[in-house]
């Protein structure tokens, strides 16, 4: 019997397991408004076997808060057409919570905001964010599934691919050559901390990967040394997008002054001041579009940032936003207020990156490079890693997300999650950045 797709139903095969796998891998001492990164990140991995022996894989944040979420609906998966994505949303909605008191399961299901996210890089945190960074992971693997089970591509799912390829960009970093103490994975990039630092930075990445776009992590250093670091960028790479991202760390008089200062140079300005309020004053005087990871990263907070513009580019992470399907939603919203897209990113490994220019591949007018931690990892859980070839991957057309787990490799970085004390279980950039200097703390908003 053919188990494809019911006849009956129309939908595709039943979930019959659900496998979660939490993982820890290796990160750079990347630096960055609150602190440095921690020598490794947690990552989940998620996999969905249907009943016609399909496997498809998923993958979104790995800190305990999200494990817990992912716990629960993993065992409540089973028996729901891989297909009913609208089916899983409201299954995650019924036993994770939905922040307006409606769960049963282990959300919190009450009071929406629970603050912010790792420090607010990821922006606010709340109940239904929680449950929908969980839901996106399971989504990709669903969609994964369903498209190996009917040999279409994950972006085929979506709507078909409006381009061959995604562009991305490089993301630079001021970091150390080495993790402080003793733990962690060493790397040959060697520190990057001044203008000369962050220019061969950006040259490896544009002879290695052929990136043409830069975005500089900044709010580490004063504004006056990351002003000077992306002139000294424009000088190496004249007419490259540039992009400057302090995460927050500055007031709206030095965004202002940043802004009036590198106008000539950056693509785009991200996140210079924290809040939509904060935003809005930056951009009434700016000549430069704003862009946010920060600010705009929920539903309800669409409304306020657009109408008062203060933001003019959204960087979408399919992860918090909720998945593939959503990411499209939101491109709509943006489309229909003026808003340009792109993509924001965390630490991750492959099967996010395969997830990410999938559904990048479907949205019309995605004219900025998007965002990709992903040269930085040196681990991985797939047979083949991604390879950008001119700063762009090539969009793949094999059943699914086109990406296969390499099992012994996913053992070991499980195994070091297992092994670990529970220090590196959940990102805090602040407790790493005391390893060095252990008067830090957390630094007060705006910084400068
Ligand atoms: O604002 C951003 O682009 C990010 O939050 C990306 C990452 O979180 C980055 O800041 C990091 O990992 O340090
Ligand atoms: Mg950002």
């Amino acid at each position: 019997m053919d188990t494809r797709v019911d006849a009956r139903t129309g939908r595709g095969p039943l979930v019959e397991e659900v496998r979660l796998t939490p993982v820890l891998t290796a990160d750079p001492p990347l630096l960055n408004a609150h602190g440095v990164h921690q020598p490794y990140a947690a990552r989940l991995v998620i996999e969905v076997v249907t009943a016609d022996g399909t496997t498809g894989v998923g993958e979104t944040y790995g800190e305990t808060k999200y494990l817990g979420h992912a716990r629960a609906l993993a065992d409540a998966l089973p028996g729901l057409p891989v297909s009913d994505l609208n089916g899983l949303d409201a299954l995650a909605e019924s036993v994770c919570g939905t922040g307006k008191g409606g769960g049963t399961g282990t959300g919190d299901g009450d009071g929406a905001d629970l603050g912010v996210d790792v420090g607010g890089l990821r922006g606010v945190q709340t109940a239904d964010k929680l449950r929908l960074s969980v839901v996106s992971g399971f989504e990709v693997a669903c969609l994964d599934a369903l498209g190996k089970s009917l040999g279409l591509p994950v972006h085929a799912l979506l709507g078909g691919r409006v381009r061959d390829r995604v562009d991305y960009s490089a993301y630079l970093f001021y970091r150390w050559a080495a993790h402080p103490g003793t733990r962690g994975e060493t790397d040959d990039w060697g520190d990057a901390l001044d203008p000369a630092g962050v220019v061969a930075q950006a040259r490896r990445f544009a002879d290695d990967y052929g990136f043409r776009s830069f975005k500089l992590k900044g709010g580490v250093f004063p504004p006056d040394e990351e002003i000077a670091a992306v002139r000294a960028l424009a000088r190496e790479f004249p007419g490259h997008p540039l992009r400057l991202d302090p995460n927050g760390a500055w007031s709206v008089e030095t965004s202002r002054k940043v802004e009036s200062e590198l106008r000539d140079v950056l693509e785009y300005l991200e996140d210079p001041a924290l809040g939509t309020p904060a935003m809005a004053e930056v951009a009434a005087s700016s000549q430069l579009p704003l862009a946010t990871n920060m600010c705009v990263t929920t539903v309800p907070e669409i409304a306020e940032a657009f109408t008062s513009d203060a933001v003019q580019i959204v960087l979408s992470d399919h992860h918090y936003w909720g998945g593939l399907r959503r990411t499209r939603e939101l491109a709509a919203i943006c489309r229909a207020f003026g808003v340009g897209l792109s993509m924001h990113s965390n630490t991750h490994l492959g099967i996010s990156l395969a997830a990410m220019t999938h559904v990048a591949a479907t949205v019309p007018g995605l004219v900025h490079a998007c965002d990709t931690h992903y040269p930085w990892q040196t681990e991985d859980v797939l047979t083949r890693r991604h390879t950008f070839r001119d700063g762009a991957l090539e969009v793949s057309d094999a059943p699914g997300l086109g990406v296969e787990l390499d099992r012994a490799a996913l053992a070991a970085l499980h195994e070091r999650w297992l092994a670990d004390d529970g220090t590196m279980r959940d990102r805090d950039d602040v407790a790493a950045m005391r390893v060095a200097r252990p008067d830090w703390t957390v630094p007060r908003t705006p910084r400068w």
